[in-house]
């Protein structure tokens, strides 16, 4: 299909495009004006969309603005590496990375623009805030804090990048002096008034669900946000590409890209 080109292009090299996420970008880039895949990087060449892929990230040599990374962390390295050889812009979404790949991600944004986002939808970024106020009251008036997250029977890594920086936001509203227990199947105590508890659940097609619970003295707040497309996450991430491009070195997130 020949698509109508507009005024300002940006070129995307799509890291991860045969998998799930890669495949609804295509789509939603296909259909855009403003926006184009110049490449696609994955471990097979599937031939499944008209641009040029390559199997290996360093043998790709096509002039592109932005990458938009949706992997594996076993590419992360590569494609850090990538990107601050070529100056390239990197909105990297894949989940999963060890605390050394967060370093080396904090090193890579000072030779380039870097932004990192665990989740790319609105609704989650916009939870991120609202949680803050939250926490200030309630786990201040001694509301327990405990986080549930969903996924698809597919899903690598556990828990969610999401469920993490859904803690992140709670704990650094209350100057970072809570810690995360991911299991309490071999615990033999009650819980730790300053924990909080994140569980999986995986499941069928779940396309990605999050919540919140502030559990208090006969009263409990629940904050839930659902998926219910990876469109929302693709339509963020090419928001993000678009927003990044030409943008100076430096570590950005999705509300750089909101408050815009
Ligand atoms: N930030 C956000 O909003 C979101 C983040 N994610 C995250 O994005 C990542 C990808 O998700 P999803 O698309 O569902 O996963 P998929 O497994 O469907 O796709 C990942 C693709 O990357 C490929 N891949 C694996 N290793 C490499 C490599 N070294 N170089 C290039 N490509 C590679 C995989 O190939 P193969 O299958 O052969 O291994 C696969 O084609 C996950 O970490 C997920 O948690 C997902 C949704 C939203
Ligand atoms: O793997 C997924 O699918 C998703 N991963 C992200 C995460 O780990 O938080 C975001 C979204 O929930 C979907």
């Amino acid at each position: 299909m020949q698509k109508k080109r507009g005024k300002k292009m940006v070129r995307i090299i799509m890291n991860g495009c045969n998998g799930h996420m890669g495949r609804v970008i295509s789509e939603l880039v296909e259909k855009d004006e403003n926006a184009e895949i110049a490449a696609g990087i994955d471990v097979a060449d599937m031939k499944i969309y008209n641009y040029p892929v390559y199997t290996n990230v360093f043998d790709c040599d096509k002039e592109a603005d932005v990458m938009i990374d949706f992997s594996s962390p076993k590419a992360t390295d590569n494609v850090l590496k990538y990107c601050v050889e070529k100056k390239l812009p990197l909105v990297l979404c894949t989940t999963g990375l060890s605390e050394e790949q967060l370093s080396c991600v904090n090193e890579a944004a000072k030779e380039t623009a870097v932004l990192r986002s665990a989740n790319m939808s609105l609704g989650i970024n916009t939870l991120l805030k609202l949680l803050q106020d939250a926490a200030k009251v309630l786990a201040t008036a001694g509301f327990d804090m405990e986080i549930v997250e969903r996924h698809h029977n597919l899903k690598v890594d556990a828990p969610s990048g999401t469920a993490l920086a859904l803690a992140d936001s709670l704990n650094e509203a209350m100057d970072n002096e809570y810690h995360y227990v991911y299991d309490r199947s071999q615990k033999r105590e009650k819980r730790d008034e300053k924990e909080i508890g994140i569980s999986a659940v995986r499941g069928g097609t779940i396309v990605g669900d999050h919540e919140v619970i502030f559990a208090g003295p006969d009263e409990v707040i629940e904050f839930r946000h659902t998926a219910y497309s990876k469109t929302v996450f693709a339509k963020g991430a090419v928001e993000a590409a678009k927003f990044l491009s030409g943008k100076p070195a430096g570590l950005y997130n999705m509300s750089h890209v909101i408050n815009k």
